[in-house]
C-alpha cells in the first residue's frame, strides 16, 4: 500500500521497539448485546425514523427516561417473566436499581411526578433500549429497542383503536399488509367476569392472567396446577379454560351475556376498526391475555399469519398502574414494539430496505500545499448544507476514486494549483463523469 511498510495505512509501527505485551481484550460486545456499526446503524435509523414518523402523524410527543431505574418500579408480585429476568443490582450507594426491562413503569412514574401540571390526554411515544438478564443458555438477546406509544387520560375504547391504527399505519409504510400480519384482540375483562362469577378474589386477577399467558408455552396440566396453587377453584379453572377457546364475539355474548364490559368494549373496538379502515387486520381471540401483570382491559398483539415468528408487538389498557405506584389512577393504554421480530418479518417478506452510505461531495487537494484550500472548499460547501467527505491526507487519485465509490459520493471536488490560481476548482459528477471548472464562490 502507499505507506510501503506492509502494515495497514495509518498504523504506526516502530520496528526498533518490540511490540507491547498486552492481553488482547475481548473485542466483542457483552453477551446478549449488539454493536451498531454503520450498516446496522443505517437499518436501525431507518426503522426508528419510521417509528418517529408514525408517532408524528398521530400527534404524539417524544419522551425518554433513564435506562437505569429504581428496581421498585418492577417489583410486581404476579410471577411475570419480566421480573424473573430483571437486570437488577445494588449500586455504590446501596440502592437497588435495574436496567429497565420495559418503558411503561417509567412513563407512569413521570406522569405521577408531573401530576396536574401536564394536560390530559397525554400522548407520548418513546424509543428506548430495554434489558433483561437471561441465562445465556438460550442464547437470546439481553437488550432490544422498543417503540412505545401511550395515551393517558382517555377511558374510551377510542384510545385503543387509535393505537392499533398507528401500528397498522407503521406496517403499511413498510409494505407489510393484512395478508402478512394481523392483530389478535381480546379483553382481560373477559377473565375478570369469569373470575367474579366464581368469587375468585380480585387480587388473584394479575397472577391468573400471567399464568394463562403461558398457555402456549407450557403444558396445560402445568397451567392448571399453577392456577390451583394460587387459589383458583377447579370449577373456575374449567370455566376459565373453556372461555379462552371462544371463537367469536357472539359466542362470548352468549356465555357472558350482552351487558358485560368485555363484550361492549370489544364490540366498540371492532366498530371503530371499521371506521379506521383496518377491520381486515384484527380478529377476536379469547386466548390473548399478554404477559404483563398490569393490563386491565383490551389487550392485543401483532402476529405473522405464517406463524413462523414470535409476537411482533403487543399492548393494551392498564387503568390501575398509577395507583400501584401510589399515584391517583388515570385511564391508560399503550403498546410496545420491539426491534427484533420486525427484522425477521421484513426478511421473510423481502422488504428489507437497501440502505447505502450517502455523501454529496468528496473534496481532495491534488497537492499537499493545497490541503488548506481543500479545507476552505469543504467549509464553504458545508455552510451551504452540503455533506463533504474531506480527504485528510495526501492520497493518490486512484485511492480517492476508490473511496468515493465506497462512500457513494455524488461529486468529486478536486483542488488543483492551476484552477486554484483562478479561484476555481474541478467538479466531477461521479455517476455521469461530467467535469466542470467552477468558481469557488459559485459552488452549490
Ligand atoms: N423485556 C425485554 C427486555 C429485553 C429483551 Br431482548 N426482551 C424483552
Amino acid at each position: 500500500n502507499e505507506n510501503g511498510d506492509g502494515g495497514r495505512p495509518g498504523t504506526i509501527s516502530n520496528p526498533s521497539l518490540p511490540p507491547p505485551i498486552v492481553e488482547k481484550i475481548d473485542v466483542n460486545p457483552p453477551k446478549g448485546t449488539r454493536d451498531f456499526p454503520p450498516e446496522e446503524m443505517r437499518f436501525r435509523t431507518w426503522l426508528f425514523n419510521n417509528f418517529r414518523e408514525v408517532s408524528r402523524l398521530f400527534g404524539f410527543e417524544e419522551v425518554d427516561y433513564p435506562v437505569l431505574e429504581s428496581e421498585a418500579l418492577y417489583i410486581r408480585k404476579a410471577g411475570e417473566e419480566i421480573k424473573d429476568q430483571l437486570y437488577g443490582f445494588e449500586d455504590r450507594g446501596n440502592r437497588r436499581v435495574a436496567l429497565r426491562p420495559e418503558l411503561t413503569p417509567s412513563l407512569a412514574r413521570v406522569v405521577i411526578q408531573k401530576g396536574k401540571s401536564v394536560a390530559l390526554p397525554i400522548k407520548w411515544f418513546a424509543i428506548g433500549q430495554c434489558w433483561r438478564y437471561e441465562r445465556m443458555t438460550r442464547g437470546r438477546r439481553r437488550e432490544h429497542y422498543q417503540w412505545n406509544m401511550d395515551i393517558i387520560g382517555v377511558p374510551e375504547i377510542t384510545a385503543e383503536a387509535e393505537l392499533i391504527s398507528s401500528i397498522v399505519t407503521f406496517f403499511k409504510r413498510l409494505g407489510i399488509t393484512s395478508s402478512d400480519v394481523g392483530f389478535k384482540v381480546s379483553s382481560r375483562k373477559l377473565l375478570q367476569e369469569v373470575l367474579q362469577r366464581y368469587s375468585v378474589p380480585e387480587d388473584l386477577f394479575s397472577k391468573v392472567c400471567v399464568i394463562i399467558d403461558k398457555m402456549e408455552k407450557i403444558p396445560m396440566d402445568e397451567i392448571k396446577r399453577e392456577l390451583k396453587l394460587v387459589g383458583v377453584s377447579e370449577d373456575a379453572i374449567e370455566q376459565l379454560l373453556q372461555v379462552l377457546t371462544i371463537k367469536s364475539l357472539s359466542e362470548l355474548e352468549e356465555i357472558l351475556g350482552p351487558s358485560g364490559d368485555a363484550v361492549s368494549d370489544l364490540k366498540s373496538l371492532f366498530l371503530l376498526a371499521d371506521k379506521f379502515g383496518y377491520s381486515d387486520w384484527i380478529q377476536f381471540d379469547a386466548s390473548i391475555v399478554r404477559g404483563l401483570a398490569y393490563y386491565t382491559g383490551i389487550v392485543f398483539e401483532g402476529f405473522d399469519r405464517e406463524r413462523k415468528l414470535r409476537a411482533i408487538c403487543g399492548g393494551g389498557r392498564y387503568d390501575r398502574l398509577l395507583s400501584t405506584f401510589g399515584g391517583d389512577d388515570l385511564p391508560a393504554c399503550g403498546f410496545g414494539f420491539g426491534d427484533a421480530v420486525i427484522v425477521e418479518l421484513l426478511k421473510e417478506k423481502g422488504l428489507l430496505p437497501e440502505l447505502s452510505p450517502q455523501v454529496e461531495n468528496i473534496v481532495c487537494s491534488l497537492d499537499p500545499e493545497l490541503q488548506g484550500a481543500a479545507s476552505q472548499v469543504a467549509t464553504i460547501l458545508r455552510e451551504k448544507g452540503q455533506s463533504v467527505d474531506l480527504v485528510l491526507e495526501s492520497k493518490s487519485l486512484k485511492w480517492v476514486f476508490k473511496r468515493a465509490a465506497r462512500i457513494n459520493a455524488g461529486r468529486l471536488i478536486l483542488v488543483g494549483n492551476s484552477e486554484w490560481q483562478k479561484g476555481m476548482v474541478v467538479v466531477k459528477i461521479l455517476d455521469t463523469g461530467e467535469q466542470f471548472d467552477v468558481k469557488v464562490d459559485q459552488l452549490e
